[in-house]
C-alpha cells in the first residue's frame, strides 16, 4: 500500500479525448473517468538491465511488459521513474494507493467501466485474472474526503458471490465465543472466522493468526491509515479492528465468514459496503454475566471490573439501536445455539452446502482481444493449431459488481459464448 500506481491522470483540459481507446500493440490505454484522463502504460518488451549489485544474480537481464515491469520498479527502485505517479492538472501528487495491488503478469487488456478500469492480465493464474482500478467508484471518493488526498484504489475481481456474512457481538463473558466455536466445530467447511487484530496481550491458550492476530499499537494505527481496515475500534482500553483481507480470505476459500467484534465495530460495519447478518447476545442477566467472566478466569479483577462496566452500555446499544437484525439471550446455551443455527437457516438436519465464491476455470491466453457492449465484455481468445487458428469468445457480465476496493469485487459471472474457425461462428462449427 502507499505506492503509486502505473499510470498517468492528466488534466482533461490539456487532451480532451472521450470515452475509452485501447491500441493494440501500442504502449498506453487512455480512458477519461470523472475529471481525469487516465493512462495505462504498457511497455512489451522493455528491457530491463538491473543495476543493483544486490539483485544482480536474481535478474541481471529481463524482459518485462508493463505490469512486470512496474511492479517490479516499484519495489526495486521506486524513486526513480517518474511514470509511476499521478499527475493531476499542472502539479504531480503521489495519490495514496489502498487495497493490494496485482502482482507481475505477462501484459494486460484494460476495459473502462465508468468509475474504474477492468484489467485482465495474460496468462495469470484462474483465480489472479481479473483485477479492478478504482478511480471515482464511492469508496476512492469517500476516502479521498477523509484523507484530503487524491486515492486510487486496486481490488481483485472473483466470480460469484459470497454469503453475507455474520457479525456477532455481546458483552465480554456472555458466550459469544463459545457459540461460534460450536458453529465452526459442526459446520467446518461452512464457516470461517475473521480473524481481527489487537493490541492486547494474549491469553495461554490463544494462538497469534489463529484467536487474533497480535500487534502494536504504532503498526496498527499506521495500517488503519493506509486503509486496510474494515472497522476498528478502541475496546477494553486495547485496540481491535478487521482487516479487510481477514474478512475476504475467508469468503476466497467459499465459506461464510463470522466476525466477533464489539458494538462500535458491528455500527462501522453495518455504515460500510459489507452486506451482512447482525445478531447481539445478551446475558440472561449482569449476575450471570460476572458470574462467567469470573469463572472463565481468563482476566484480572481490574480488566473483570472494566468489562463489567462497559457492558450495561453495551448491552442498551445492542437493544435500542438499529444496528441488530437479531437479539440473541444466551441464558442454557444448548437452547441458544439451536436458535442460532434457525437464524442462520441451519434448523433442518441438512446443513445447505455454501455457493463456492472460489473462481471458476477461465484461463485468459497471451493472444486476445476484448471489446465491451454495455455491462458485457467480450473477450476473443485466439490460439494456433496445427492447421488452422481458431477462436473461443467468452462473455464476461458486470452488471452486478459487489463489493470492491479495498477488499475484492465479487458478483462477476463468465461464460463461453462461442467460437469460431474458418469464419463461422457458433457452438458447432456447419459443415
Ligand atoms: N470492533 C472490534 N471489536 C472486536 C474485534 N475483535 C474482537 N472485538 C471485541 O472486543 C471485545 C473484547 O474481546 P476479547 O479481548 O477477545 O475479550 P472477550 O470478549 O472477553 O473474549 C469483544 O467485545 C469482542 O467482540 C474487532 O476486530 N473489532
Ligand atoms: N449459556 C451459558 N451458560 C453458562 N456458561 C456459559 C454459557 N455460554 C458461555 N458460557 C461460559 O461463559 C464463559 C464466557 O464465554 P465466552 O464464549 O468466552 O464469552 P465471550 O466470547 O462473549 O467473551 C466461558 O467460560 C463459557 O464456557
Amino acid at each position: 500500500m502507499g505506492e503509486a500506481p502505473a499510470f498517468l491522470v492528466d488534466d482533461l483540459q490539456n487532451e480532451p479525448l472521450n470515452g475509452f481507446e485501447l491500441k493494440n500493440g501500442t504502449c498506453k490505454t487512455i480512458t477519461t473517468i470523472g475529471n481525469k484522463m487516465v493512462r495505462l502504460y504498457t511497455m512489451p518488451c522493455y528491457k530491463v538491465a538491473r543495476q543493483s549489485s544486490a539483485y544482480n544474480e536474481k535478474m541481471s537481464l529481463h524482459l518485462f511488459d508493463s505490469m512486470s515491469l512496474v511492479a517490479l520498479m516499484m519495489e526495486l527502485c521506486p524513486l526513480k521513474f517518474k511514470f509511476l505517479t499521478v499527475v493531476l492538472e499542472n502539479g504531480q501528487i503521489h495519490p495514496t494507493v489502498h487495497g493490494t495491488k496485482p502482482l507481475s503478469s505477462k501484459g494486460h487488456s484494460a476495459v473502462f467501466l465508468n468509475d474504474r478500469i477492468l484489467i485482465l492480465k495474460k496468462g495469470a493464474k484462474s483465480d489472479d485474472q481479473i483485477w479492478f482500478l478504482e478511480v471515482d467508484t464511492q469508496y476512492v471518493r469517500q476516502q479521498q474526503k477523509q484523507l484530503g488526498t487524491e486515492v486510487v484504489a486496486w481490488s481483485k475481481g472473483v466470480i460469484g458471490n459470497a454469503e453475507k456474512p455474520v457479525v456477532i457481538s455481546g458483552p465480554s463473558g456472555v458466550g459469544k465465543g463459545t457459540l461460534i466455536s460450536m458453529l465452526m466445530k459442526e459446520f467446518p467447511s461452512m464457516f470461517g472466522f475473521s480473524v481481527s487484530h489487537t493490541t492486547r496481550a494474549p491469553r495461554g491458550m490463544e494462538k497469534d493468526g489463529v484467536h487474533y492476530h497480535f500487534t502494536e499499537k504504532s503498526v496498527m494505527e499506521k495500517e488503519i491509515k493506509d486503509g486496510k481496515f474494515l472497522e476498528f475500534a478502541s475496546v477494553h482500553g486495547n485496540l481491535y479492528g478487521t482487516s479487510v483481507e481477514a474478512v475476504e480470505v475467508v469468503a476466497d476459500a467459499g465459506k461464510r465468514c463470522i466476525l466477533d467484534i464489539d458494538v462500535q465495530g458491528a455500527r462501522s460495519v453495518r455504515s460500510s459496503s459489507l452486506e451482512a447478518v447482525f445478531i447481539f447476545v445478551c446475558p440472561p442477566s449482569m449476575e450471570e454475566l460476572e458470574k462467567r467472566l469470573r469463572d472463565r478466569g481468563t482476566e484480572t479483577e481490574e480488566q473483570i471490573l472494566k468489562r463489567l462496566r462497559n457492558a450495561a452500555a453495551e448491552i442498551e446499544q445492542g437493544k435500542s439501536s438499529n444496528i441488530f437484525d437479531f437479539i440473541l439471550y444466551n441464558d442454557n446455551l444448548e437452547e441458544c445455539y439451536e436458535k442460532l443455527k434457525k437464524l442462520l437457516g441451519l434448523g433442518g438436519c441438512v446443513a445447505a452446502t455454501p455457493k463456492s465464491a472460489a473462481l471458476g476455470e477461465f484461463n485468459l491466453p497471451l493472444d486476445h482481444s476484448v471489446s465491451k457492449i454495455d455491462d458485457k465484455i467480450i473477450i476473443n481468445c485466439i490460439s494456433s493449431g496445427l492447421e488452422k487458428e481458431s477462436k473461443n469468445l467468452i462473455m464476461l457480465d458486470v452488471s452486478a459488481l459487489k463489493g470492491g476496493a479495498p477488499g475484492r469485487t465479487r458478483g462477476l459471472d463468465f461464460q463461453a459464448i462461442g467460437s469460431f474457425s474458418d469464419g463461422l461462428i457458433g457452438m458447432e462449427r456447419l459443415s
